[in-house]
């Protein structure tokens, strides 16, 4: 246990300020309910590194409203009720209990954003690190007191959300055992709707609690640069190629763009430091053949500047 209140545990691992950003590669249904698509998305997030992967869990007559059920549609499985095709994009049991295996042999942690609270009871058969509020359930507070009553770290997205219907759901949810995600809801997201400066605001608003990003952009930077403003917890959606079928592929990150995405995330988070400003004994070499000496300093006095915090 942290004495650091902004530190939240999901498993062995840790996030929150001065710990490595948790990255986690949503698949959310990207499997298309292919528990071999599962695997393979797994894969691509271990071997890029990800901390993670996450899963949408629906009970489809709860959350298919009931004057949709009937309709058909086209789907890749050929035509059939819109009821029909929410069961087909669904892992039961059986593949979760797969995935629970194979995530532990590859070394990465899983969870899921349970849509209702029957989801969220097939959750806690598994010993998942974390539950997500996923940015369209951030009202729901039956949802969420049952999250709130697993004692596990949540994450709450905040797309498609007030300030005061953010304020509502920290307040159902408790502020010591979650970490809230900026989030813009629409797919994709253009770069002028991201409003990344969220970050310091909600970092402002609620001093302890970790903030994270859940991007739904295309491209990397932005989520880079939501990196660079703090966020100590990345979520972005991936798949296997953005031309499958499934209206998250177009706005999700291919496996090679995963690798490069939590490369770069590791980079960023190496270079942002402590913000102590201090000489380094690498800059000694330079500064003894680029700094012109005007006043006088001896050599040992250079020599005690590294590492030193400057003072003047
Ligand atoms: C839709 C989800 O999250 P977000 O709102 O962060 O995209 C989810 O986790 O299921």
């Amino acid at each position: 246990m942290s004495t650091n209140s902004r530190i939240r545990t999901f498993g062995t691992r840790e996030a929150g300020p001065g710990r490595p950003v948790y990255v986690t590669g949503e698949i959310g249904i990207n499997h298309n309910g292919d528990i071999e698509n599962a695997f393979k998305l797994i894969d691509a997030a271990a071997e890029a590194g990800c901390d993670a992967v996450k899963f949408q869990k629906r009970t489809p007559e709860i959350c298919t409203p009931r004057d949709q059920w009937d309709i058909e549609r086209d789907t890749p499985w050929g035509r059939m009720t819109y009821i029909d095709y929410r069961h087909r994009v669904e892992f039961g049991e059986d593949e979760y209990r797969q995935i629970d295996e194979y995530c532990k042999e590859k070394g990465i942690d899983w969870f899921a954003s349970p849509w209702d609270t029957e989801a969220v009871a097939f959750l806690e058969k598994f010993d998942v690190p974390a539950h997500k509020v996923a940015s369209a359930s951030l009202t729901d507070d039956e949802l969420l007191r049952a999250l709130r009553a697993t004692g596990r770290t949540v994450i709450l997205s905040t797309g498609m959300s007030t300030p005061k219907q953010i304020r509502h759901a920290v307040e159902v949810l408790g502020s010591d055992n979650i970490l809230m995600c900026h989030a813009t809801s629409t797919y994709p997201a253009q770069a002028e709707e991201l409003n990344l400066r969220v970050i310091n605001t909600l970092q402002q608003e609620y001093p302890n609690v970790p903030i994270g990003y859940s991007g739904h952009e295309t491209g990397l930077q932005t989520t880079l640069a939501a990196v660079a403003l703090g966020a100590v917890f990345v979520e972005r959606h991936i798949t296997l190629d953005r031309a499958m079928w499934g209206s998250d592929q177009a706005a999700s990150v291919e496996p090679q763009g995963l690798t490069r995405l939590v490369r770069d995330i590791r980079t960023i988070e190496a270079s942002l430091g402590d913000g102590v400003k201090k000489v380094y004994d690498s800059e000694l070499g330079p500064m003894k053949k680029l700094r012109r000496v005007t006043g006088v300093v001896a050599e040992a006095e250079i020599a005690a500047a590294a590492g030193e915090p400057v003072t003047v």
